[in-house]
Order: C-alpha cells, then structure tokens, then sequence
C-alpha cells in the first residue's frame, strides 16, 4: 500500500509551503464540511494532504472544529497517516517553550463535542488504550531530532474543552493528575482517527507554562503567538523529513491502527441502520464490504 501521509495544522499553522503541484481543492463529507479545503500535493514523491484545523484566518473554536468530517476526509481521501501539529501549554518545568512533546496519552475532558462516527443502529467500540500509533510517533521524534529541535519522546496531553484557558486550581490539578502538557484539540481527534483505521501522532509544541508557574506569566494569546512564530518554522522543518523518513511504500502498522474496527462493530447485521452505514463508507468500508 502507498504511503499519504496527512497533516492537520493547529494553531499558527495554515499551509504547509514546498508541496510539488500544490492544490488547494474542496472536500464533502457525509459529516459536513471539513475545516477549510486541503492542500494536496507531494513531497519527496509522497502524497502528503494538509488541512488546517481551525481554517485559514483561524475561524472554528476548539469546541466548533467539525472534528468527523477533518478525520473522514482525510481517510477519503486516501490519507493513511496523520500528524497533528499543535500548540499546548506545558505542566513541567523541563518541558520549556519551544519544545516539541510527541504525545503519546491523553486525558480526555472535552464534553461538548461529538466523539464517535458510530452510534445508535451501528455501535462500535474500539481500543485507545494507545492512542497513537508508535510506528508514526517514532517518525515523527527522527524528524524532531534530525531538525535539530529539542524534542520529549512520550509525555501525557490533557484536553479541555476551552476556549477560555484553565483556572489554577484546574491547572495544579492537571498537574497532580500527571498531565504533562495541556491543549483544546487533540480530542476527540486522535479517538476518531483510531475509528477510521488512521495511523496518528500528535506534535505537541509548547507555547507557554499554562497559569501554574510562579515565575511565568499566566497563559494568553499573545504569548502563545510569539512562541508560535518560532515553532511554525520548526515544524515545518520536521514535516519536510517525514517523507524521507516514512518511505513511500507501506507495511501494514505492526500496531493495528490500519485494523482497529476488526472486531469493534457489536450491531447485529440485521439491525443496522442503512443510513448510518451509508456516512460510514470511508471511515469503516473496509469492514462493512
Ligand atoms: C491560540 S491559543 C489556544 C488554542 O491553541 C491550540 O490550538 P491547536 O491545538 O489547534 O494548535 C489550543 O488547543 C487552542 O485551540
Ligand atoms: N495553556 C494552554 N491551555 C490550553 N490550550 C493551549 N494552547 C496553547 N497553550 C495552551
């Protein structure tokens, strides 16, 4: 199978420049309308797929990120791995600014968003007991290391549902909860990219020391930016070594990710629901013929 790797682009990231034949083309779900259109292109002669979390101009809040309809278009088209890139505040002390963390758990407390592509006449359950694919992640931690970045293999993200940023009572909890970094998007992304049989690890890039730190100022959008503008840069650098490093031509994920729903759908074949089989023809077609 041929590798296409996709990249969702958090906050400060809107493009990725250098694709060969860059394209930006609209996408229809059967979940809505994806965030904006995605670039399409190549890279290195890998297919690569690039869409921005928020929009170009940052339109959609955490909590507003059409989150089924990004991950279904992605797998529609054809996208078999993807990289999120995001921005998060950090609860330790080494995890400074500038730092990338390839996250490699989450604790989820998002609560206004939809989480499954499955539901009512198509149930489904799924493990995210890893919820990123290691194969990917290690990718993605050569590319940090290679780019010259300092870089933290593994570490705890927790997701808030936003938009205002934590209290400090919240922020010393999440702390004591062992939450290493903190950010509004990573879920329920990377749950619905374990749904759709996607490969994803999530480049977390910290931007500040949330509200907890004594000695840094608590958290705002503007601090967030001025770090930003250097990370952009950075993470650029370490999408452009993806390509190099992943190969194009694809093994099977020795993790499962590219087989998740194997044995995850419990509906009984006579009580499914037609219509909702008929939205889930990209993220589970595999699995329902
Ligand atoms: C602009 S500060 C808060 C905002 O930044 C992060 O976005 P993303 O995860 O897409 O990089 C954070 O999750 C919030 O959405
Ligand atoms: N401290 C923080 N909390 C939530 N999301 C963030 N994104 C960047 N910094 C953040």
């Amino acid at each position: 199978m041929a590798m296409k790797i996709g990249v969702i682009g958090g906050s400060g990231i809107y493009d990725i420049p250098g694709l060969e034949e860059a394209r930006w083309q609209a996408v229809e779900t059967p979940w809505g309308a994806p965030s904006d259109e995605v670039l399409t292109g190549r890279l290195d002669g890998i297919e690569m797929v690039f869409l921005p979390r928020h929009g170009r101009g940052h339109v959609h809040s955490p909590t507003a990120v059409p989150y089924r309809a990004n991950i279904d278009a992605l797998k529609r088209l054809g996208v078999t791995d993807v990289i999120s890139v995001s921005a998060c505040g950090s609860f330790r002390e080494e995890m400074a600014p500038g730092d990338f963390v390839v996250v490699d758990q989450f604790i989820d407390r998002t609560f206004a968003r939809e989480k499954s592509f499955f539901g009512t006449g198509g149930v489904a359950h799924v493990s995210v007991a890893h919820p990123t694919c290691a194969r990917l992640s290690a990718a993605c931690v050569s590319a940090a290391l290679d780019a010259g970045i300092t870089v933290h293999d593994g570490g705890t993200y927790l997701a808030m549902e936003g938009p205002q940023f934590s209290t400090l009572a919240e922020s010393r909890m999440y702390r004591a909860w062992g939450a290493d970094v903190i950010g509004m998007t990573n879920m329920p992304e990377a749950k619905l990219a374990r749904e759709a049989e996607l490969c994803y690890a999530s480049v977390a890039m910290v931007t500040d020391y949330d509200c907890w730190h004594p000695e840094h100022d608590n958290v705002d959008v503007a601090a967030v930016i001025a770090t930003l503008t250097g990370n952009a840069e950075k993470a650029r650098n370490l999408v452009g070594r993806l390509p190099g490093l992943l190969g194009s031509a694809r093994a099977a994920c020795p993790h499962g990710c590219d087989h998740a729903l194997e044995h995850a759908m419990i509906t009984a074949p006579d009580k499914r629901d037609p219509a909702l089989l008929a939205r889930l023809d990209a993220v589970a077609g595999r699995v329902l013929g």
